[in-house]
């Protein structure tokens, strides 16, 4: 079975990230939005300028000042109609107690506050669930504006479970609990209004039941921050689960040849999920402590109201009655407040992986520098590429070096095909990586025609490659070339001998369910129709017949150096090896002088 064919929920591992032609597009702005790169921001929410900030509240501070400020007006009415209607009620309620008529003109003016409070709550509710999903959005299209504009090695070593929980996951949990806390900002609101008009009624009522909801608050926070270590660790075993739970994907055809393999891997996934389990029963635990405490807050409150207050109202029976009533009328708001102050800590945790993310890909990012568009590019018509004494080293997680390639010294002439040669893991296809600017080099230079590739300059000397790596990804549709001319891509699919299998409609392949080699033979369709002026291939003839390796080597090759394009081949081909202009070969990261293996 090929790959095509395979069920896949994560990508491959190493899997390149796209870049547009351009480089980088309009909708990059939003990286900036917050202004300017994502500041510091670990769980818990303290920013790297040492001030403590809610990550909820830095979300929501994007977005248009225009929105907000109408959400913040249609929130506050709403409240208002919210405690016009209690005040209504207290108000009918004390006429009733004291004999008086209650009377049709007071229940027009509650009919209608009803309906403004109505009206202003829906406007508010809707305004503030667009806003929310407008910011997740942008912070989603941010997320993966970086992704790809990122370093090669620091998405390697980011891992792709880590980058599709945070990018695709959290999002998604934020988005449905977000808006579910616009109802308690809008209890808070109302909560805001019983305590003013508390204090109208008596100042001292205010302060007592004022001081213990700031008391009720205040422990509340406290006990969330202290729930972020947790919800942190929920997430690294949702990472984990993730990522074994891509091996019955990924490795579905061996599992099922192997059932040793298939029992040994259920295991460690049982153990897995049973860790996931732990660490979130362990979080359910304190979270139910917090839940009965805001259960015991709520009827505390009520408790002091009723019983101690009326110690300070000797003689004051129609006050205490108006303070009873507005605090009982609080009870309602309390409880909408704390009932989703758990998903504020889970949305705090989830934002802080969204920033912790951010953070991680801001360290590695490149210089954000607009490349000239392709056509332009200085080095599209470069004569030379040189790597001079160029090193390259890989880092374990402890940041050790566990490999060095080079330092390499090779001289690239246009128009030449050259084969790369060695043993398994003699540094070939980092070599590649290295030479196109997929890494950057950590010692020595890279220079086209002697300019010396930089940040500065990086994206456009890279837009002269085209590269068919190992572990190479294809897409849905050629994405950059889609507006070919359905000829030419048909005639190249003839060309590839894939007449029967492929076709290429409104703008994409018709199937990429192929075996390895046809699959390969799709990549170098897309690859030379993306016209670059050197190609890079990684054992690109490993997986194809005798006769398509036949053509690849005494057709293919010779009409890219016609055509003035560089090859750089990594091949283990030897029949073939007189068919470059001059081969290089690697051992232990190194340049075997001669070329010889
Ligand atoms: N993503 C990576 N992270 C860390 N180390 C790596 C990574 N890729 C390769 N290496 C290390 O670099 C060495 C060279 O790998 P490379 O893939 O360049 O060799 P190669 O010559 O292309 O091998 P092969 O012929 O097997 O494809 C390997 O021995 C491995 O230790």
């Amino acid at each position: 079975m090929s790959n095509g064919s395979r069920v896949i929920i994560l990508p491959p591992r190493g899997q390149r990230v796209g870049l547009s032609e351009g480089g980088f597009e309009a909708a990059d702005r939003d990286l900036f939005e917050d202004g300017g790169a994502v500041r510091k921001a670990p769980l818990g929410g303290k920013c790297h300028d040492g001030r403590s900030d809610m990550n909820i509240l830095r979300l929501l501070r994007g977005g248009s000042p225009e929105s907000r400020c109408f959400i913040f007006i249609v929130t506050s009415l709403s409240g208002l109609g919210n405690a016009g209607l209690v005040a209504l009620i207290n108000h009918a309620a004390e006429r009733a107690l004291l004999g008086q008529v209650v009377g049709t003109q007071l229940l027009v003016v509650y009919l209608l506050t009803l309906v403004f409070f109505l009206l202003a709550n829906r406007a508010s509710l809707q305004q503030t669930n667009r806003f929310v999903q407008s910011r997740l959005e942008a912070t989603r299209r941010r997320l993966v504006a970086k992704i790809r504009r990122a370093d090669l090695r620091t998405l390697e070593t980011l891992g792709q479970s880590e980058i599709y929980v945070t990018v695709a996951q959290e999002t998604d949990h934020l988005s449905q609990t977000l808006p579910l806390m616009v109802g308690a900002v809008q209890s808070g609101f109302l909560l805001a209004f019983l305590l003013v008009y508390i204090a109208t009624l008596s100042p001292i009522s205010f302060v007592i039941v004022g001081g213990f909801i700031a008391l009720g608050i205040f422990v509340f926070i406290r006990w969330q921050r202290s729930l972020s270590e947790a919800l942190a660790e929920v997430h690294h075993r949702e990472t984990a689960m993730l990522e074994n739970l891509s091996h019955f994907t990924l490795g579905f055809q061996e599992i099922r040849l192997n059932a040793d393999k298939n029992d040994a891997l259920f295991r460690h996934f049982a153990e897995v999920t049973g860790q996931l389990k732990d660490v979130v029963v362990g979080l359910g635990g304190r979270w139910v402590t917090l839940l009965q405490f805001s259960n015991a807050f709520v009827f505390l409150l009520v408790g002091l109201v009723v019983f101690v207050l009326p110690m300070f109202f000797t003689g004051y029976t129609d006050t205490i009655f108006k303070i009873v009533a507005a605090s009982v009328f609080a009870i309602g708001p309390m409880a909408a407040i704390t009932s989703v102050v758990r998903l504020v800590g889970r949305a705090e945790a989830g934002l802080g992986h969204i920033y912790g993310l951010e953070r991680r890909l801001d360290a590695g990012a490149p210089a954000a520098v607009e490349p000239l568009p392709r056509e332009r590019s200085p080095f599209k018509a470069f004569s030379t590429i040189d790597l001079a004494q160029t090193t390259f080293a890989y880092a374990n997680a402890e940041g050790e070096t566990s490999f060095v390639a080079g330092p390499l010294d090779l001289s690239l002439r246009r128009g030449e095909i050259v084969f790369m040669t060695g043993g398994n893991g003699s540094g070939k296809s980092t070599a590649l990586k290295l030479l196109c600017g997929l890494y950057k080099p950590g010692g020595g230079r890279i220079l086209c025609d002697g300019v010396e590739i930089t940040e500065a300059n990086r994206q456009e000397y890279r837009e002269i490659f085209s590269g068919i790596f190992t572990d190479f990804h294809l897409f849905d549709r050629p994405y950059g070339v889609e507006d070919a001319a359905p000829q030419d891509v048909e005639r190249l699919i003839a060309r590839m001998e894939l007449a029967d299998k492929v076709g290429f409609i409104k703008g994409r392949f018709t199937t990429r369910d192929l075996s390895t080699g046809q699959r390969k033979r799709l990549a170098l369709i897309v690859s030379l129709l993306e016209d670059r002026e050197v190609y890079l291939f990684d054992e690109w003839a490993a997986d194809q017949d005798a006769h398509f390796r036949e053509i690849f080597y005494t057709e293919m090759l010779p009409d890219f150096k016609a055509r003035g394009k560089t090859v750089v081949a990594v091949t283990h081909d030897d029949r073939y090896w007189d068919r470059c202009d001059r081969r290089v070969a690697l051992d232990l990261g190194m340049m075997i002088p001669g070329g010889a293996v």
